[in-house]
């Protein structure tokens, strides 16, 4: 049968862009009042009015999909379950940032189907950036100014000092020894997103965190992005990232070029080794 070129999810990208942009304005227009209120959830994460704001936004537009919603502010514990199709929505990835008043903060939005990320949308509300992907179609790109620039990280070659994207609100004794091991470069950036968009504008090639704090809704979306411009998605130890179980993952998260992953995951094995029962700080 002759192939078509019918892109895959059209709606949904349109509609996730959509209403990441409509979060992103509804953060903007709470902004300081959200910083000057914030409060601690029970895990001792922030959260504010612009998180819960967002958040209302984004299921308020997904709710016509009839699809799974997980959401960071409205998930309650539990296992996610098996679903043909589930979004996960993290309404500000970056919180800490935000309150600081730093601009590293993004919207997220990423679709599972079958348990896989197939889709996902990145917005930074302070530059109106937005980085999205659909994987079955291997399209990713960078939106700025409403031109969208086609992103492949496919084909890249690790430099001698591979460039780690670094958590600045949660540093770890795990990420430095990862730089070291790798006689790697640390970029220090807020939000799973703008770390994983960094590998996809080539100023990283790997994003590392072995927190067992980070959750299913910090790494769907920017995981999508990843994975549509050719990338690969693993935890420390190389297996795929569940969206089925657990709402966080245990075994650490990294995103990386197809090269970074080959030439640096059997010294990620050394740091599981020389960490283990002390892995996660
Ligand atoms: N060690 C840690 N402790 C607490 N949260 C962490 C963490 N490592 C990652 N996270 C979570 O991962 C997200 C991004 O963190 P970071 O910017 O440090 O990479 C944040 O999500 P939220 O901002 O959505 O709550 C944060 O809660
Ligand atoms: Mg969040």
């Amino acid at each position: 049968m002759e192939r078509t070129n019918v892109p895959t999810l059209e709606l949904e990208l349109a509609l996730a862009s959509d209403l990441a942009r409509k979060a992103g304005d509804a953060i903007l227009a709470v902004r300081a009042e959200a910083i000057a209120s914030s409060s601690l959830k029970a895990d001792d994460s922030p959260v504010t009015v612009a998180d819960l704001a967002a958040d209302a936004v984004i299921r308020g537009g997904l709710a016509a999909t009839g699809d799974a919603i997980v959401t960071e502010e409205t998930w309650r514990d539990g296992s996610i379950g098996r679903h043909q199709r589930a979004w996960f929505v993290d309404p500000i990835d970056g919180t800490s940032d935000f309150v600081r008043g730093s601009r590293d903060y993004v919207v997220q939005i990423g679709l599972c189907v079958d348990g896989v990320p197939a889709l996902g949308v990145v917005y930074q509300p302070e530059t109106g950036l937005l980085w999205r992907g659909v994987v079955a179609d291997r399209r990713c790109e960078r939106v700025e100014a409403s031109v969208a620039l086609p992103r492949t990280v496919a084909g890249r070659a690790l430099p001698p000092r591979p460039r780690i994207a670094i958590s600045v609100a949660h540093p770890s004794a795990v990420g430095d020894f990862v730089v070291q091991e790798f006689g790697g470069v640390s970029v220090w950036r807020g939000s799973v997103g703008l770390k994983v968009a960094l590998v996809v504008d080539d100023e990283a090639d790997a994003y590392v965190t072995a927190s067992p704090r980070i959750k299913l809704w910090d790494t769907c979306a920017p995981a999508a992005v990843l994975l549509a411009a050719g990338g690969a998605v693993t935890t420390l130890a190389g297996s795929p990232l569940s969206y089925e179980g657990p709402v966080a993952h245990a075994g650490g998260v990294c995103m990386w070029t197809l090269a970074a992953r080959d030439g640096l995951s059997s010294r990620i094995d050394e740091a599981v080794r020389r960490f283990r029962g002390r892995m996660f700080d």
